[in-house]
């Protein structure tokens, strides 16, 4: 075997194929031949027509079935590229995301067809008929493919992300309660704290610049870093009633796992390893010094999950000897200890809510660091629009006493006490900030941390008159329904706020703008998500103002998620 090894690695393809068959005829020769009394002329006729049937077989499925006979070609589309195999993910990879689609989409219509690695047959929708189709009317006919269910129950668990059918049906009944307006009323200050550190923390790196450098201009800041931390910590808060500390240990030999393996898991990899990997999964399982990283960890992430989970199954046990205590707000995992289900009286068992914890705090923590990583960008390259929402938060979050001490303790924050004593605003107060709102909703719009997601047909069926097979893989371009001309108008590229207090917009339809998908799919962690996002960048850019760095671009190369790449970089400084 060795042998062959060496061989192959010095050989070019043709002698690689002549070395494969040298081999397979020894082994013929040796073992086969002599049991079945085969002879050398039957051996090599035997033996071409093995190869004859395999390379048939070959053509037949990936090349003359897919790219000839396949239901969905009857669908317009573009040519496939000109590399052998590769369909057209030559163009994919190498745009940003959503730029194919969105041309696609503009040349062939509301549903296209197009090829994926080894020809795989997949269909974009943009059309949002087509999208409510898959995403609310038929929502359980349509599943998250084998593979990126495989792929994202290594980091998230089998949680609700993934979980399908009657089980999820199930889960989400028990989970919604936890992501009401009252529930997540009740974890804005566990939001507050995390905020008020990472300000913290960029008002003394712009101080510590000025005395150490002599610098009375702006400081460069990785402003993704802190968010991917303090958004960490808000996760670690209200989702897990627990005290994470990645702001304040990050880079110590105290810093917390978890935070350490999701920095890992996050990075952008768009090295050609990783491309390879979409040709030849298998790849995925050579020990490279990445591989060997994510395995590490992963297995973090089940260590500190489990004990994140007996931790607040503990909680829950003595909850009612603490009942006299103040009450403090309560996290998603409590709230889930809580759940029962209506019909059968059950909770969620020990490895259910381990899995669910895994899959809020992945889903939970990159998107909106990678949506206020954008956020805090565009508003560097509109000042005036920066401008004008430091002037609409500063009454309202200019009031609070950010420095009072219970921002360093977050899990001992009584809601009320943290209104009264130290002028929080209200879930309420936050949401009537209407630039703040439109801020957010408009960078969404523009750059969807979630640019396109997936589905797999588990049934024929007919979309617009084309029939599409069972096993056929849809794919919905969020970002090229954001960016639609047609829907938006001609100004739909740009970073307009406003806009989302014009008609047109005002009344535009759930499957037009969808950053948290719609249907039965829709992100649980949506409302959650959108006042985090309002808390954390109201108390960012109250006092402190962004531009951005000469020479700068980053680049929205889809990873897990939009990240972008490399981590953005601003200047910062106080006002
Ligand atoms: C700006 C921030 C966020 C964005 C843009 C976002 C986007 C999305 C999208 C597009 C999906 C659907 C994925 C699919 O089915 O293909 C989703 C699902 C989900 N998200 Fe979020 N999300 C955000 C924040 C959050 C937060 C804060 C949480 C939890 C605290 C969360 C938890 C979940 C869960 C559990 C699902 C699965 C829901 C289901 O399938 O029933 N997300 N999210």
């Amino acid at each position: 075997m060795n042998q062959l090894i060496q061989k192959i690695d010095s050989s070019s393809l043709g002698e690689y194929a002549r070395v494969f068959e040298q081999h397979i005829q020894t082994y013929f020769d040796k073992h086969l031949a002599p049991t079945f009394g085969i002879q050398s002329s039957i051996r090599r006729v035997a033996l071409g027509l093995g190869l004859v049937t395999s390379l048939t077989y070959f053509l037949s499925k990936y090349v003359v079935y897919r790219l000839f006979l396949h239901k969905t070609n009857r669908i317009p589309g573009p040519p496939v590229g000109w590399i052998p195999f590769a369909g057209n993910m030559r163009e994919i990879i190498r745009e940003e995301a959503g730029v194919p689609h969105k041309k696609w989409a503009k040349e062939y219509g509301g549903i296209v067809s197009y090829k994926g690695p080894w020809y795989e047959n997949r269909v974009l929708l943009t059309d949002p008929e087509l999208i409510k189709h898959v995403l609310t009317t038929n929502s359980y006919d349509y599943v998250k493919p084998p593979a990126t269910v495989e792929f994202l129950k290594k980091i998230l668990g089998e949680g609700l992300l993934i979980s399908e059918g009657d089980l999820h049906r199930k889960q989400r009944k028990l989970l919604n309660p936890a992501f009401s307006v009252q529930s997540i009323r009740g974890m804005v200050p566990l939001m507050v704290a995390p905020g008020v550190q990472l300000r913290k923390q960029w008002m003394d790196a712009i101080a510590d610049d000025k005395q150490n450098n002599n610098n009375d201009g702006a400081t460069e800041i990785i402003v993704s870093s802190g968010l991917s931390l303090a958004t960490l910590d808000v996760i670690g808060a209200a989702g897990m009633g627990h005290n994470f500390e990645s702001l304040r240990t990050f880079n110590t030999p105290a810093a917390n796992k978890l935070s350490k393996a999701y920095i890992d898991i996050f990075q952008s990899d768009i090295s050609i390893f990783r491309v390879l990997t979409f040709f030849f999964p298998i790849l995925k399982y050579v020990p490279t010094e990445r591989n060997r990283m994510l395995k590490q960890d992963l297995k973090w992430l089940d260590e500190e999950s489990r004990h994140l989970v007996e931790m607040g199954v503990d909680r829950g046990k003595h909850q009612d000897k603490d009942s006299q205590k103040p009450k403090h707000a309560k996290d998603l995992l409590t709230l889930m200890v809580d759940e029962s289900d209506s019909d059968t009286g059950l909770g969620m068992t020990v490895k259910e809510l381990q899995n669910q914890c895994l899959t809020f705090l992945a889903a939970g923590h990159e998107t909106t660091s990678v949506a206020l990583s954008w956020c805090l960008w565009l508003l560097a390259k509109h000042p005036e629009i920066q401008d004008a929402l430091r002037e609409e938060i500063q009454p309202v979050f200019g009031q609070m006493d950010i420095e009072h001490p219970l921002f360093d303790k977050p899990l001992e924050i009584n809601p009320l006490q943290a209104q009264t004593e130290a002028n929080l605003p209200s879930y309420e107060t936050i949401n009537s900030l209407t630039l703040l709102n439109n801020v957010c909703k408009e960078t969404l719009r523009l750059i969807p941390p979630v640019p396109t997601t997936n589905r797999i047909s588990t049934k024929d069926d007919v979309l617009n008159h084309y029939v599409v097979p069972k096993g056929t893989v849809l794919f919905l371009s969020v970002i090229a329904n954001h960016h639609s001309t047609e829907v938006w108008g001609d100004d739909a590229l740009e970073f307009r706020p406003a806009r989302w207090d014009e008609p047109r917009a005002k009344n535009i339809g759930p499957y037009e703008y969808f950053p948290f998908l719609a249907g039965n799919r829709q992100c649980i962690g949506n409302r959650f998500a959108m006042v985090e996002m309002k808390i954390l960048l109201s108390l960012l850019i109250m006092d402190l103002k962004y531009t951005e760095k000469p020479g700068f671009e980053p680049s929205k190369k889809q990873s897990v998620t939009l990240r972008p790449h490399p981590n953005m970089t601003l200047l910062v400084e106080k006002v």
